[in-house]
């Protein structure tokens, strides 16, 4: 039978700027699902130089996503990023040598069993937020994004970098910490610019150059330290980079792989994880019998005592709360593919569209999570009883899609879930929570990955709890307890 060729809708692009008026720059993923909504499962756009073609539905995601012949392509902002850390793994082109020697030689540090080795990293880091909460006290706002960023940043520098960059103890951030945002903030401006006009931005260059250098400097030092002195030795991600070797060539790292995979890891994880524990709050705060649940649930595991890694095995209802937000609120908003083919190759997706050789291929993930075929006529809805396990495992094959696909997925997938699930837990053994704007509803900030904007929530410790015993009790198993009076020195 011959085939139907449709071509793929989309807005008219004008000369040289493309469809760049159709998209608003400070808020790239909305527009794409606007966009969706008008121009149906697939449309194009021609933005930064080249025509790319946006995959909404689980169908056509289903399709690509399982089929061999597509790979994850490096264009757009990860060909920018890869210019700052260009032997990452995050960035590496398809069949780059250093991406499969650099996973070989970490994957089994970031396995479920191998990440309970961090919890005692992942504890110490939790409770600086959590005492600086408590300590505060229910009458300051906090700005929710920010302090999980914190969070989420001093857990990676203290598990991938081993170093503490001690945000919580800081007014203004440290100076890595500014250089490694501002890098991030240029990175996402240029990447739906065209070329030429970057190039033209002489001051713009100059800085984030400057910055590049910076943080690279500050991570080589730290990796040239640890090399002349092994003697510490733990279980982290950063031993794993120093000490390990790929199982399959005895490599090991160099250096700069380590310095770019140490870039990569703050990078990839910190955004993402902070995004993540906003969100649950946020949609916890907003959905009062989930928030009923969570806690019963809580108090039921953990009861007043220290959380420890065996609990987060229990914690069921934790896990789907988690899952749902991030159905609903994906970090990342795309996975980019290509077809593995000539360029005046011509490949046919979905029976009817015509994608060429190499054509950027994007999978929008806010718009698969709500695919009504895969979640129902709810699928706008927060319902983590539909991410519990025995309904989870049902799920259209897939159909959610927040850590990637196949071999480019997520290398952090475990260590942000645990991470993401023991500070969950803490919070609501400790706190209440409530909006500081009672009507506040969802906005995002513009950025590579999804963030809250103006989210601003109080924290009120839960009657029985106090600031002054907290340091003792997120540490102490609660049938363990010693008195407090044995945890002071000297008495
Ligand atoms: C909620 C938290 C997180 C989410 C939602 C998330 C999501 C993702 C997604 C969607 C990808 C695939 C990207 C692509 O195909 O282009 C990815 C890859 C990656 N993530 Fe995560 N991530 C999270 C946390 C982390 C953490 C904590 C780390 C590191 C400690 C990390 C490190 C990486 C790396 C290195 C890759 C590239 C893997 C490769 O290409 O081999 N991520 N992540």
């Amino acid at each position: 039978m011959a085939e139907t060729i449709v071509p793929i809708p989309g807005p008219p692009p004008l000369p040289l700027i493309g469809n760049l008026r159709d998209i608003d720059l400070n808020n790239t993923i909305q527009s794409f699902e606007r966009l969706a909504e008008t121009y149906g499962p697939i449309f194009k756009l021609y933005l930064g130089g080249s025509e790319r073609v946006f995959i909404t539905n689980h169908e056509l995601a289903n399709e690509v996503l399982s089929r061999k012949d597509f790979v994850k392509k490096i264009t757009g902002a990860t060909e920018h990023l890869a210019k700052v850390m260009p032997e990452g793994i995050l960035t590496a082109t398809h069949g780059q040598e250093s991406w499969g020697l650099t996973r070989r030689t970490l994957n089994p540090v970031f396995t479920r069993g191998a990440v309970k080795e961090m919890f005692p990293e992942m504890l110490d880091i939790a409770s600086q937020l959590v005492l600086k909460w408590a300590r505060f006290g229910p009458d300051e706002e906090f700005d929710v994004q920010e302090e999980f960023t914190r969070l989420s940043m001093d857990t990676i520098a203290l598990c991938a970098m081993g170093t503490r960059f001690n945000s919580f103890y800081r007014e203004n951030q440290a100076e890595f910490v500014q250089r490694f945002g501002d890098i991030f903030n240029e990175v996402q401006r240029r990447s739906n610019r065209p070329e030429w006009y970057t190039s033209m931005m002489w001051e713009a260059n100059r800085l984030l150059d400057e910055n590049i250098q910076f943080v690279r400097d500050f991570c080589g030092e730290l990796v040239a330290e640890r090399r002349a002195n092994p003697a510490e030795k733990k279980n982290t991600i950063f031993d794993a980079m120093v000490n390990r070797r790929d199982p399959v060539s005895g490599k090991e790292l160099s250096s700069s792989t380590i310095t770019d995979n140490m870039i990569t890891f703050l990078f990839a994880g910190h955004d993402t994880t902070s995004g993540l524990l906003s969100f649950v709050l946020a949609h916890l705060i907003m959905n009062p019998e989930a928030y009923a649940k969570l806690q019963e649930e809580v108090d039921r595991v953990l009861g007043d005592g220290a959380i420890t890694p065996d609990h987060l095995n229990e914690l069921h209802y934790t896990r789907a709360c988690l899952r749902e937000t991030l159905r609903l609120e994906p970090p990342s908003p795309g996975l980019v593919l290509m077809p593995l083919a000539e360029p005046h190759e011509r490949v046919v997706i979905g029976g009817k569209y015509v994608i060429q050789g190499g054509q950027t291929t994007v999978v929008l993930i806010p718009t698969l999570h709500r695919d009504p075929d895969s979640f129902g006529p709810d699928a706008n809805e927060f319902k983590p009883e539909r991410m519990l396990e025995e309904n989870f495992k049902k799920l259209p094959k897939n159909a959610f899609k927040p850590f990637g696909n196949g071999q480019r997925s997520c290398i952090g997938n475990e260590f942000a879930t645990q991470q993401a699930m023991m500070v969950t837990a803490i919070l609501f053994q400790k706190f209440d929570f409530e909006f500081v704007d009672p009507g506040y509803e969802l906005q995002y900030q513009p950025s590579i990955h999804r963030k809250a904007k103006d989210l601003y929530i109080q924290a009120r410790l839960r009657p029985g709890v106090d600031a002054t015993s907290l340091n003792r009790d997120l540490f102490y198993p609660g049938n363990q307890r010693r008195p407090l009076v044995d945890a002071v020195p000297g008495t």
